[in-house]
């Protein structure tokens, strides 16, 4: 049996962003003309645009690999790199988008809804970007980031106005083939239909969708046969139309018990909050393949006991098309209703708002993992998370470069009080994320801020000599040079004497 496409995880990566450029100008006679190496372009984003043509996911489920552009690198003088063109990725109207834990991320309901759910990576800096009045020629470039990466679920629930519920082969497929222009395939076979099918129904002044869904059959709502794949679909519906085979040779089944069956799974099916359980939307009763006689006599047999439980009645043949107008009037009055309290309802209900990824307020946080004496201090937070990510640590100017945009968001702050001390070690980043051993600067207004009252850390760091020493020490100087002066001049006669002696010889 293939499989019923209606979910399915889509495997996704944004492109990265370029790498910003380090060049400097040259001119004749200027060869150093400042820095003009540009910025590297932004990488693609994956969007989820809802679109009325798509009616499956199938073509996500053949091919769930997707990846958008890479943006380009920037280059010398000052041109920027290429940014990476968004990969638009249609989806069908009801699609309901999850991340891979499971929390929803939005629900396409209107065509032409969006939503990013990959965003690429960012570009980045050229030096001639980074250039300020006091690094005036940066020997170095930011990094490009690389695109979100991960796993994202799609689920399709069909958005029509009725669906019809009923047994494998009760001859659903064949109604809507009936009564809309819908071609789904029809055999008298259980299951035949794995996809929803869609058709548009016009009964008089008004049109309606209808949705053929798979069949349904005890246990479904504990996910036998195509079980919660099938109930997912009707979910979305505003009317039901039961449709009951009455002419079906399996023992044991008749259109009563068929139904309660089906009532029961209906029940058993949990509704996302908000939304109107399943059985008590508004509900009729189809009985079909009266152009078959057994199924007319029972038809008959079974509709004052239907009636009796509150369900308006139709005797109807897929077949031969017999009873079909006063159903498609009926359904359209129920749809017609529905939407009119919608209308009244929608004025009131907020707008559906596609909400970006949670954003945390705080820049970063510090998280001390490990045991007392081995500390390892984590410190988690989109913003040195990307900066981490934009650095080139071969290079001595961009690592520096880091520790100043660290140390001007207050993380060296931070770490103080949460007592860390020189040479600790430091990551920034879940996971491996990048290691650094920490070298404070001594003189932070932190480390002054949680020194114990009435001392100054300043102090005690240097060694500073008292008057008695520094005078000692002074005299010391003073011995030494007035020896050093002494040996010089002892020298100076001894070789005055020498010379002297020298000449005598040499007037001999
Ligand atoms: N005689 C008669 N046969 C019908 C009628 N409606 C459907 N059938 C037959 O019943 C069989 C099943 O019909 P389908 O329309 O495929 O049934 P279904 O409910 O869509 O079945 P699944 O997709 O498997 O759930 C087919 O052989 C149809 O020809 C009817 O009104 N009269
Ligand atoms: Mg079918």
């Amino acid at each position: 049996m293939a499989t019923f496409v209606d979910r399915v995880t889509l495997h996704l990566r944004a492109g990265n962003g370029g790498h910003g450029c380090v060049s400097v100008r040259r001119e004749k006679f200027k060869p150093l003309a400042g820095p003009d190496g540009g910025n590297g372009g932004d990488g693609g984003d994956i969007v989820l645009v809802a679109a009325a043509i798509e009616t499956t996911l199938l073509g996500y489920h053949r091919r769930p690999h997707r990846s958008s552009d890479n943006g380009g690198p920037g280059m010398g003088d000052n041109r920027s790199g290429f940014t990476g063109t968004d990969l638009e990725l249609p989806v069908p109207i009801g699609t309901v988008v999850r991340d891979a834990d499971g929390t929803e991320l939005a629900d396409l309901t209107e065509p032409g809804m969006r939503i990013v759910v990959a965003p690429g990576g960012q570009g980045g800096l050229g030096n001639a970007a980074l250039a300020t009045t006091k690094r005036k020629a940066p020997g170095f470039a930011l990094l490009g980031t690389e695109g979100w990466e991960g796993d994202i679920v799609l689920e399709l629930k069909t958005v029509a106005d009725v669906a019809l519920v009923g047994y494998p082969s009760a001859g659903k497929s064949s109604l809507i083939a009936a009564i809309s222009a819908a071609k789904p395939k029809i055999a008298d076979y259980p299951f035949t239909t794995l996809h929803p099918n869609l058709g548009v129904v016009e009964s008089g002044e008004s049109r309606f969708t209808v949705a053929d869904v798979p069949g349904l059959i005890e246990g479904a709502s504990e996910g036998k046969g195509l079980g919660l794949e099938f109930l997912r679909h009707v979910e979305r519906c505003s009317a039901l139309l039961h449709v009951l085979d009455c002419a079906t040779l399996e023992p044991g089944r008749d259109p009563i018990s068929d139904l309660e069956i089906i009532l029961t799974e209906l029940a058993a099916y949990p509704v996302p909050e908000g939304q109107t359980p399943l059985l008590e939307r508004p509900q009729l009763v189809a009985l079909n393949k009266v152009d078959v006689p057994e199924g007319r006599d029972l038809a008959e047999l079974v509709r004052p006991e239907l009636e009796a439980r509150g369900y308006r009645v139709f005797e109807i043949s897929a077949v031969s098309r017999e009873g079909l107008r006063p159903l498609t009037f009926a359904l359209a009055e129920l749809v017609e209703a529905d939407r009119t309290a919608k209308a009244a309802e929608a004025v009131t209900r907020e707008r559906i708002v596609l909400r970006p990824r949670a954003v945390n307020t705080e820049d970063f946080r510090i998280v001390v993992e490990g045991g007392s004496d081995g500390n390892l201090y984590r410190i988690l937070g989109a913003k040195p998370e990307r900066w981490v990510q934009q650095t080139d640590f071969r290079n001595d100017e961009a690592v520096g470069y880091l520790a100043d945009r660290l140390a001007k968001l207050g993380i060296e702050d931070k770490l103080f009080t949460a007592g860390a001390v020189a040479g600790a070690t430091v990551v920034i980043g879940p996971g491996d994320g990048v290691v650094f051993d920490w070298e404070p600067t001594l003189t932070s207004a932190a480390e002054l801020m949680t020194a114990p009252r009435g001392t100054d850390p300043r102090l005690d760091a240097l060694n500073r000599p008292s008057t008695s020493q520094r005078r000692q020490s002074y005299y010391e100087r003073m011995d030494a040079k007035t020896a050093a002066r002494a040996e010089l001049e002892a020298e100076r006669i001894a070789e005055r004497d020498a010379s002297r002696w020298n000449d005598e010889e040499g007037d001999d």
